[in-house]
């Protein structure tokens, strides 16, 4: 289940340009504050996957999004994205920061928060375009606002757009510059339980209808479980990686945890993680 062994050492091959892997890591470990938060790490994501980095609170699953912008250090092993360096090929990448959320005194609307997305300088005033591209860059803006169902409220200041809008708000931001690879740092975090089952279901009709290559961090799996590929789950220094069937069962979660875990499926198929040793007040009652 561990990839390592089916790939054979801690090597990456050379890159195949844009049929490789939108993302490998391989034997990688992650420091911060003085201590490695997991090590041992592989991971293989490509085009049209959705992965999901699941553990408890302060396992590094922030840092493992950090370290892919190159904003955080491999410690160790080998990390390409997108056949270059972690920095090297950021603006090939869509990002979603974890818990951003806007005052309801907020003027500035929705779809120029979008477009913000498309100027390089998020949090910047655009810079005026000549006509074509002018054009070119408010067609992208409706085209991914319509993709992500905002056209109703993208007229509206973000300030008074509910969680889940200012969320596809910022998803449609993320995904303006046409990525090959998002990285969602928790975007289901603080929405209510409907709100998570539709921007999971949007999440993943973007990797899967779009070919675009998912990595979501996230407290719990269950909303996003039906739509996920791949489980990359850090805990206690180690990691876990394969299908979610493979990664969220009793036999893995106790290895990792080093402890009794055992995993339950509730009659509405909602998976239950009993006896985990948690660190922080999540509950028992979600997987991640
Ligand atoms: N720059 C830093 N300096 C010191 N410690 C850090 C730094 N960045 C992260 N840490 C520590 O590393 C650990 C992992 O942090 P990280 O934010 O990656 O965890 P996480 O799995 O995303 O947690 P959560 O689920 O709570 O968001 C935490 O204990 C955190 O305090």
């Amino acid at each position: 289940m561990d990839r390592a062994t089916a790939l054979g050492g801690p090597r990456l091959p050379a890159p195949k340009g844009e049929r490789g892997p939108v993302l490998e890591l391989r034997g990688a470990a992650a420091r911060a504050g003085g201590r490695t938060l997991w090590s041992g790490v592989d991971l293989t994501v490509r085009a049209g996957e959705f992965t999901a980095v699941l553990g408890p609170n302060g396992a590094g699953k922030s840092t493992l999004v950090k370290m892919l912008l190159g904003a955080a250090p491999v410690a160790a092993g080998e990390v390409r994205i997108l056949g270059s360096r972690p920095g090297q090929a950021n603006h090939r990448i869509g990002y979603l920061p974890q818990r951003r959320s806007f005052d309801a005194s907020m003027r500035i609307r929705g779809i120029d928060v979008v477009r913000m997305g498309l100027d390089g300088d998020r949090w910047g005033v655009p810079l005026p375009l000549p006509g074509p591209r002018r054009r070119a860059a408010r067609a992208r803006v409706d085209e991914v606002v319509e993709l992500v169902g905002a056209s109703t409220y993208a007229h509206r200041p973000i300030g008074q757009c509910s969680g889940g809008e200012q969320q596809r708000l910022l998803i449609a931001q993320a995904l303006v510059r046409r990525p090959q690879l998002l990285l969602l740092d928790e975007p289901l975090d603080s929405l209510d339980l409907s709100h998570q089952g539709g921007v999971a279901a949007l999440i993943g009709r973007i990797c899967h209808r779009e070919s675009v290559a998912v990595v979501m961090v996230a407290h719990d799996v269950n909303p996003i479980l039906h739509h996920l590929d791949t489980v990359l789950y850090l805990a206690e220094g180690g990691s876990a990686t394969g299908t979610p069937e493979e990664v969220i069962t009793s036999t893995t979660l106790t290895r990792l945890y080093g402890a009794r875990v055992e995993v339950l499926r509730a009659s509405d198929g909602r998976l239950v993680v009993v006896g985990r040793p948690e660190t922080t007040g999540g509950g028992h009652a979600a997987v991640g």
